[in-house]
């Protein structure tokens, strides 16, 4: 799969975010990428443009489909947000259990314990840690069947063993799809990325 920005185009009202901006993001190249550049620049617009949840104002996105997307016509996005976008109410078990999945309950299980190992997965959401929280929210979006995964600081708030296991986590599970990252903290794992800079 390729991702290709040529001369775009990004504003919200008056402020112009980028202007003949072009990127290519080769997924047979990399099967992981990077978007670097100082807070306020625009990680989090391009993230939400190159996955279709945003539009350029100018300029064209190009998606081209390579055999590892098996979805239809559509990209199928899964996304970690900055926000944990949790339903704090209900359990961690019911958090996974609202998203399609081609994974079974005892997998959920087992994948959870892979991540937030000793913890209670029938606890309500709002009795977790920001760190718990952050590692259910990274699970939640590994569950999907997604054609690329989109991670926005996945490790706000997350020590450094357990950013560990989520890189681990994700290396295990991503296969041969895309995922694409915007990160302040520096990876342990993940290391040959491709870099996009705004
Ligand atoms: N929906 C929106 N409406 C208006 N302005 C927006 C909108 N989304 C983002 N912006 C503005 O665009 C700029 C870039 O925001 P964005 O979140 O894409 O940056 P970022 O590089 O991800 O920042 P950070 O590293 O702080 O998360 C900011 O000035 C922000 O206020």
């Amino acid at each position: 799969m390729v991702l290709e920005i040529t001369k775009g185009e990004k504003k919200y009202g008056e402020q112009s975010l980028f202007q003949d901006f072009s990127c290519r993001l080769d997924f047979m190249k990399h099967s992981i990428y990077r978007i670097e550049g100082e807070s306020g620049k625009g990680k989090t617009s391009l993230m939400r443009i190159l996955s279709s949840l945003e539009h350029l104002d100018g300029g064209e996105l190009s998606i081209v489909m390579g055999e590892a997307a098996r979805g239809g016509n559509g990209l199928r996005s899964s996304w970690m947000f900055q926000e944990n976008r949790l339903l704090e109410k209900l359990s961690a078990m019911e958090n996974l259990s609202l998203i399609p999945s081609s994974y079974t309950a005892s997998e959920k299980i087992y994948f959870f314990e892979q991540l937030l190992f000793g913890e209670d997965f029938e606890k309500r959401v709002s009795e977790y840690s920001g760190g718990m929280k952050r590692r259910l929210s990274f699970l939640r979006a590994m569950l999907p069947d997604f054609d690329i995964l989109l991670l926005d600081e996945p490790f706000t708030g997350v020590d450094e063993e357990n950013q560990l296991k989520m890189e681990r986590f994700l290396l295990e599970h991503l296969g041969k799809r895309a995922m694409v990252f915007a990160s302040h903290e520096e990876p342990l794992l993940w290391k040959n990325y491709g870099r996009i800079r705004l």
